[in-house]
């Protein structure tokens, strides 16, 4: 996921505390000295930091926490609680509304991904059943037009754009009008990327806005700026109302953490990441589950949302029962595997589980459920046909035996139909979970409670026959 360096440390320092017997004053100073290093590594802004650790070490008093509460919970909830309030700006932006027409125009510093941005906004609502458009108003960087109209092309979404006129104003103007005769009800305006110092972009910059009207504007900023955004982003707000902001590049820069805490300072809600150069790799970004992930605890409101996009919902009794008659095939793991690629890049996904890393789980194939036929020569012929290293195909052989001897304790777990699961059979599913899912895994979901509660909030998703109903998630 993003930022893994950043959660990765704070997980392990809050692990590393609740391996200690006892939980004293030292055990919790070298456990928030390890979260603010990681933090400030991060760039987030010293003052923040340090705040943080103040207010934790004030609502933590050890001494008055009664003998058998569990204070790594609390400690955990306070860390979770003051991130939360770093990333926070504390005010909703603007929502398009799907069929009602809104104009949503884009402003940024030069190279900060804008276009590439505006593309993946218009995808991402696309797929959502919205009609988009694109209209390209940069005049100023030679090619920006054909960059834009490739990438519309690629995701067929219509666009607007002209070679030969040099005045971004006539062209916003035109382009909006035209896709609101054509009913769209999402029309993108990209502009030129501009510096800070550049006054008569920026005057540019206004003159778009003030004739193309725009409901939202969206400001996109590189994440690699770390805590600078905060000047970034208050010089675009004196000129243009921005509304909302993006974060871009969030895969490649440790400075992350410190570009959107600088944002929340500004009071100006970030809404999407731009995790990869992919038309998908984009997003919502929400402070709850996103702390909630950094720090490994998963987000199972958006993997259900992800896994009502695309498990095919008559292909999953079939399946369930394979699984519980503990028969986990390397086919199952592959086509698994297909599915959850279609919700997106596989580390986005795995991130949104509890106790899961971002590790990449390789692709894999085929039908045997006997890991002793892939010997040394099939394992070479593989990689080779697949164009990958042989590590890599060990690798995944490793994963799918960890994978298969979880399934082979899942046999005879209850298969619940469609509306009859009980709390009691949900309890009955919560136990055989406890003795099949790993130890750690199981301890950062919050031990048996927590996984009988995991259960409740999944279960709530009605219908569902994806790994809620696997799990035991039906309606009451
Ligand atoms: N790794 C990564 N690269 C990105 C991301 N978003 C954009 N890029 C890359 O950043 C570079 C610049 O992106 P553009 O979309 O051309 O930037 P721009 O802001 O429109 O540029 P100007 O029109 O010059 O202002 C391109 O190579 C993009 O592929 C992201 O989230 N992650």
């Amino acid at each position: 996921m993003v930022l893994a360096e950043l959660g990765g440390s704070i997980s392990r320092a809050l692990q590393q505390m609740s391996n200690a017997t006892v939980i004293d004053e030292k055990v919790l100073n070298d456990c928030l000295n390890d979260i603010t290093r990681a933090l400030l590594q991060s760039d987030v802004q010293f003052k923040l930091v340090r705040d943080m650790q103040t207010n934790i070490k004030h609502i933590v008093n050890l001494d008055d926490l009664a003998a058998g509460h569990n204070k790594r919970r609390i400690i955990q909830q306070a860390v979770f609680n003051e991130l939360c309030k770093i990333l926070d700006p504390g005010k909703p932006s603007f929502t398009p509304k799907k069929g009602k027409t809104s104009v949503v125009m884009f402003v940024g510093l030069q190279g900060s991904g804008k276009t590439t941005t505006c593309t993946k906004y218009a995808y991402y609502h696309q797929k959502k059943g919205w009609k988009p458009a694109l209209v390209c108003a940069d005049t100023f960087r030679a090619g920006a037009f054909d960059q834009l109209k490739q990438n519309a092309t690629k995701a067929k979404i219509p666009f607007y754009g002209s070679y030969m006129e040099s005045d971004p104003v006539k062209i916003a103007v035109e382009g909006v009008e035209r896709f609101k005769e054509e009913n769209c009800d999402l029309i993108i305006v990209d502009t030129s990327g501009r510096h800070k110092q550049e006054t008569a972009l920026f005057e540019e910059m206004r003159q778009v806005s003030e004739a193309t009207k725009p409901d939202l504007v969206i400001f996109v900023m590189d994440s690699s700026i770390g805590q600078a955004a905060f000047d970034q982003a208050q010089a675009f707000k004196q000129s243009v109302a921005v509304g909302a902001v993006i974060v871009t590049k969030m895969d490649g820069h440790a400075k992350g953490g410190g570009a959107l805490s600088a944002v929340a300072a500004t009071k100006s809600p970030v809404i999407f990441i731009g995790t990869g150069e992919h038309m998908d790799e984009f997003e919502v970004f929400d402070v709850k589950p996103f702390v909630s992930r950094l720090l490994g605890m998963g987000d199972w409101s958006g993997f259900m949302d992800k896994i009502q996009e695309v498990v095919p919902m008559d292909q999953q009794p079939e399946l369930l029962q394979k699984l519980s008659e503990g028969n986990f095939t390397l086919r199952i793991m592959y086509e698994q595997f297909q599915k959850i690629l279609k919700m997106g890049p596989i580390s986005q996904v795995f991130s949104m589980l509890p106790g899961f890393g971002a590790e990449l789980m390789p692709k894999g194939q085929l039908d045997s459920s006997n890991p002793k036929l892939m010997n040394e020569s099939r394992i070479m012929r593989i990689a080779r046909g697949a164009g990958r290293q042989i590590r890599e195909v060990m690798e995944m052989m490793e994963e799918y035996k960890r994978l298969a001897k979880i399934w082979s304790k899942m046999k005879g777990l209850k298969i619940p139909k469609k509306g009859e699961m009980s709390a009691l059979s949900r309890n009955m599913n919560a136990q055989h979970m406890s003795k099949v899912l790993p130890p750690q895994m199981l301890k950062q979901i919050g031990g048996m409670g927590g996984l009988q509660n995991l259960m409740k909030q999944m279960g709530s998703a009605k219908d569902m026959m994806g790994m809620g109903g696997l799990f035991g998630g039906g309606g009451d």
